[in-house]
């Protein structure tokens, strides 16, 4: 490689410590989240935001015909104007995905320093980064590579999701229905502890029988 090429990369790629993200599952139902923008990347953030129940604004002069849809459903509220920044006063989340750079950069200056905010064409700009996501019933998966490639965050949440599949999923809620009922009804530590490690081996996920042998585990321990 010529040296003015490699002493570009050495500043781009030299950018010290790598900052960790802290990864939480935040309970968004019923919470006001603003969304300015309507076109694809607006489209995806609002799909993973309705499956936890926000109430979402859209603000964004056009929409796709999938966010059209969902507003004349009744699911979130389209307002069909350009960005001001009266938009997002009494919004918890912040999404700014808009083609244009100094509107999405005009957002990032009107959001309050406790909103969080995530700024689709500047990650470092955001307080929180979209990751990747596997829903199976209560489990869920999330895949972040910090900003490092969202095609490969999405190559293995594609990976994870040929594995933790459909039956997966309902393998986990028959986990929660067990849990709960041992924690109510089975007092003696020792054997509930004993069930919550049975029920969790991956063979007896394997075996498949689930209640059958739940029931038998119930009456041996
Ligand atoms: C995971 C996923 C979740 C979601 O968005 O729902 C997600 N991006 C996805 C897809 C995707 N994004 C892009 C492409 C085109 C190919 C490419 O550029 O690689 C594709 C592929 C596609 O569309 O197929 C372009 C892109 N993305 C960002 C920038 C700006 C920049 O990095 O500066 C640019 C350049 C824009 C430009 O051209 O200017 C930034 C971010 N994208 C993130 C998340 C966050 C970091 C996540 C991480 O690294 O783990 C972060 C930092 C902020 C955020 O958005 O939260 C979702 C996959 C969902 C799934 O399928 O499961
Ligand atoms: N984070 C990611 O995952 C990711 C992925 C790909 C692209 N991007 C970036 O996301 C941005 C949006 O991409 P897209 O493909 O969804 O664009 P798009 O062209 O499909 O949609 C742009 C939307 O912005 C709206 N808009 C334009 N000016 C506005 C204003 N002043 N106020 C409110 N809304 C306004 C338009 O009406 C339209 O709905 C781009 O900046 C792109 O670089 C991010």
């Amino acid at each position: 490689m010529k040296k003015k090429a490699v002493d570009f990369c050495t500043a781009v790629f030299y950018k010290g410590e790598i900052r960790m993200g802290y990864p939480v599952m935040l309970n968004i139902a019923n919470q006001p989240i603003v969304v300015i923008g309507g076109g694809k990347v607006a489209e995806r953030k609002i799909h993973g935001l309705l499956e936890a129940k926000a109430k979402i604004t859209v603000v964004a002069p056009s929409a796709t015909e999938g966010i059209q849809q969902l507003a004349a459903a009744g699911k979130l509220i389209w307002r069909q104007k350009t960005f001001s920044p009266d938009d997002i006063k009494e919004a918890w989340i912040v999404i700014a995905a808009t083609n244009n750079r100094d509107v999405n950069e005009a957002v990032a200056k009107a959001a309050h320093p406790y909103q969080l905010l995530n700024i689709a064409d500047d990650p470092e700009r955001s307080n929180f980064h979209v990751p990747a996501v596997i829903r199976r019933g209560r489990l869920t998966i999330a895949v972040s590579t910090g900003g490092a490639s969202p095609t490969v965050a999405q190559q293995i949440r594609r990976q994870l999701a040929e594995w933790y599949d459909d039956d997966y999923g309902r393998y986990i809620d028959f986990l929660y229905e067990c849990r709960q009922f041992i924690l109510q009804n089975v007092n003696d530590e020792k054997k509930r502890k004993k069930l919550l490690k049975s029920i969790a081996d991956e063979s007896f996920r394997q075996r498949g029988n689930w209640e059958e042998e739940f029931r038998r585990l119930l009456q041996v321990y």
